[in-house]
């Protein structure tokens, strides 16, 4: 167990953030007057213990001490109350009520979302702390999941508790940039602070919208992907609403996610309103309560005087390199932070780091407020989550106010690779999910093209043998390697008008591969090749005169069956049997046919002749 100064003692670690670790810790002592809660001996306290790095710098000291007196009166039932702080060596520690419940993000990983009413209900709550803070001129800067704690009070009621009020503000300082790093946590930032533009309490209350976003959906409207696109999607897309959110609740996170801060309620308004909504969305709301939720927008009342986040002495002006930022720079900006760029930001990210990574020190100070490394030497650039951008070649400036700053290119740039890869023609014939490879025989004339070939080509060599006959090459063979070179992966499709069979499809990209093609290209049959002959057996020997073998067969095989007919179904068996000649059976039969046909004249005859002596 180790002493924090004279008074209390670490027990055990509780978790760990960007800018320190909490533990639980016990009172040794009572605290002296300066502390806002003198404690007794044996009681149990969470106590911050700042990174060593923000202990041993001097800015953060001083104004760790200056804030002293901003975090020891900030009281309210949803505050976690700071209860002393303590200076001593290279030691910097808040001391605070100890908590005993899970923060936030750790309750909703654990139980998934809350119901509308729920969320509805608890972030009022914290609406509630950011009024009372907000009044009192202090902006937290860092709302998250993670920094809400839930404690549970004696009738099993669970409340939300704020709590790393003033971190933001120890974070931002100029100290940091000399330790070349960055603050914010990118899927919580507000769209200012990810610009550098000036801040105000309206920064919380876009922290609550994302809050309540995420109690009600499980995770924050933009989360996802990189740090870079995270913040690129808080400054560009408009957050869509998901069927589960009831419209009256909608209409408040909408309006507190507005990309303008002048738009959004103020804490105290966004607080009533989200009671109203609570009240009229619940099963047992009445007609009346669910009127009003549903008019819920008209309380969203912005803030008539935003607590302003006042600026930290020394730090650079962002407006000099973020084009259209014609506002006054404003140091103390976010406190958010990423470790990095390339891995996802993630929605439990911590308030984490971004490291410098240009001559930031050598300007004094930058801007702790920006998510992005820098970009020059100098001055601050709050733009660039992007890497670093290396001095040009050619000595030519970094770019000015009016210019596209070097991330913006570097976007404009991945969106131009994405939208050559959707435009690309691509001639079906080389399509590999078209067309499947076969195995060809051994065509010897096809070696001499295939390295001059480039890779899709192996998909089609096998579909069409004849074009590679070194004989007979086709027309067109000559004008396929160049568009069939891979293009750079930066160059933008050209149109190939002297390729008529790549213009064919280019108005068919989305047709199913299984449709029959033909009848809407005349010319796919001229390049179709001819099919290889069937082959019946399975045995490709050929047996010369097997032909004419199975002819004689098939004949026999008819003579047998016919003279079987004749066997059975003639009075052959009886001549035979009676000895009979051939010709005299022959005969005898001509003169029984004979016998029966003057048989049956002759009576005919007679009959006819009786019939008419009657
Ligand atoms: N007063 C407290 N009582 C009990 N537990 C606490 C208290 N304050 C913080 N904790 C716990 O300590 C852990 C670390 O807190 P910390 O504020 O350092 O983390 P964080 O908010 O995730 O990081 P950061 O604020 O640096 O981005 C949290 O998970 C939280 O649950």
């Amino acid at each position: 167990m180790r002493p924090v100064g004279s008074k209390y003692l670490l027990e055990q670690p509780l978790g760990r953030g960007a800018t320190g670790t909490v533990w639980r810790a016990r009172q040794r002592e009572t605290a002296g007057a300066e502390a806002a809660v003198p404690g007794q001996p044996g009681e149990t306290v969470a106590i911050k213990v700042l990174k060593e790095e923000l202990a041993n710098d001097p800015d953060i000291v001083m104004r760790f001490l200056r804030e002293r007196s901003v975090l020891l009166r900030l009281t309210h039932p949803n505050i976690v109350r700071t209860r002393d702080l303590v200076v001593e060596g290279d030691l910097l520690a808040l001391v605070m009520d100890l908590i005993d419940g899970p923060d936030l993000h750790r309750y909703l990983r654990e139980n998934g979302p809350f119901t509308p009413v729920a969320a509805a209900l608890l972030t009022a709550q914290v609406a509630d702390a950011l009024a009372a803070s907000h009044a009192d001129g202090v902006v937290h800067r860092d709302l998250k999941p993670a920094n809400v704690l839930l404690k549970t009070d004696a009738d099993g009621q669970m409340h939300p508790m704020l709590t790393d009020f003033g971190i933001a503000r120890l974070a931002d300082s100029p100290g940091l940039t000399r330790a070349h790093e960055f603050v914010g946590t990118p899927s919580y930032v507000a769209p200012e602070s990810a610009e550098g533009r000036p801040q105000t309490s309206a920064v919380d209350v876009y922290g609550a919208g994302i809050l309540l976003y995420e109690l009600v959906t499980g995770r924050p409207p933009f989360a996802g992907g990189t740090a870079l696109e995270v913040l690129h999607r808080h400054l560009t897309e408009e957050p869509r609403r998901p069927t589960t959110v009831p419209e009256p609740l909608w209409t408040v996170i909408e309006r507190c996610l507005s990309k303008e801060p002048g738009e959004r309620p103020g804490a105290e308004s966004l607080a009533r309103a989200l009671r109203t909504v609570a009240a009229g969305v619940g099963v047992h709301s009445t007609p009346a309560q669910a009127d009003a939720a549903f008019g819920v927008a008209a309380l969203l009342t912005p803030d008539p005087s935003p607590a302003p986040v006042p600026p930290t002495p020394g730090a650079a002006d962002p407006t000099q390199v973020l084009p259209g930022n014609a506002g006054s720079f404003d140091p103390n900006a976010a406190t958010s932070m990423m470790r990095g760029t390339g891995g996802p930001a993630g929605a439990a990210d911590p308030t984490s780091v971004l490291p410098h990574t240009g001559a930031a020190g050598a300007a004094g100070a930058a801007d702790p407020t920006s998510v992005l490394p820098h970009t020059g030497a100098g001055a601050a650039d709050p733009t660039a989550v992007m890497p670093p951008v290396p001095p040009r070649p050619d000595g030519s400036p970094q770019p000015g106010p009016g210019d596209p700053h070097p991330w913006q290119s570097q976007l404009q740039a991945a969106r131009d690779r994405n939208e050559q890869t959707q435009v690309q023609y691509l001639d079906p014939s080389q399509d590999p999910l078209r067309r499947r490879p076969q195995r060809q025989p051994q065509q010897p004339q096809q070696q001499q093209y295939a390295p001059q070939q480039h890779q899709q080509q192996s998909y089609q060599q096998p579909h069409q043998p004849q074009p590679y006959q070194p004989q007979q090459p086709p027309p067109q063979q000559p004008q396929q390697p160049p568009q069939q070179r891979p293009q750079p992966r930066r160059q933008r499709p050209q149109p190939q008008p002297q390729q008529p069979q790549q213009q064919q499809y280019a108005p068919q990209p989305y047709a199913p591969p299984q449709q029959p093609q033909a009848p809407q290209q005349p010319q796919q049959p001229q390049r179709r090749e001819p099919r290889p002959p069937r082959q019946r057996s399975a045995n490709p020997t050929r047996i010369p005169g097997l032909g004419c073998l199975k002819g004689c067969l098939v004949s026999l095989l008819m003579l047998v069956v016919a003279g079987w007919l004749v066997w059975e179904l003639t009075p052959l068996q009886d001549w035979v049997a009676q000895g009979k000649g051939y010709w005299h059976a022959i005969g005898d039969g001509i003169s029984a046919v004979s016998d029966w046909i003057s048989e049956i004249g002759a009576s005919s005859g007679s009959g006819g002749g009786g019939g008419g002596g009657q």
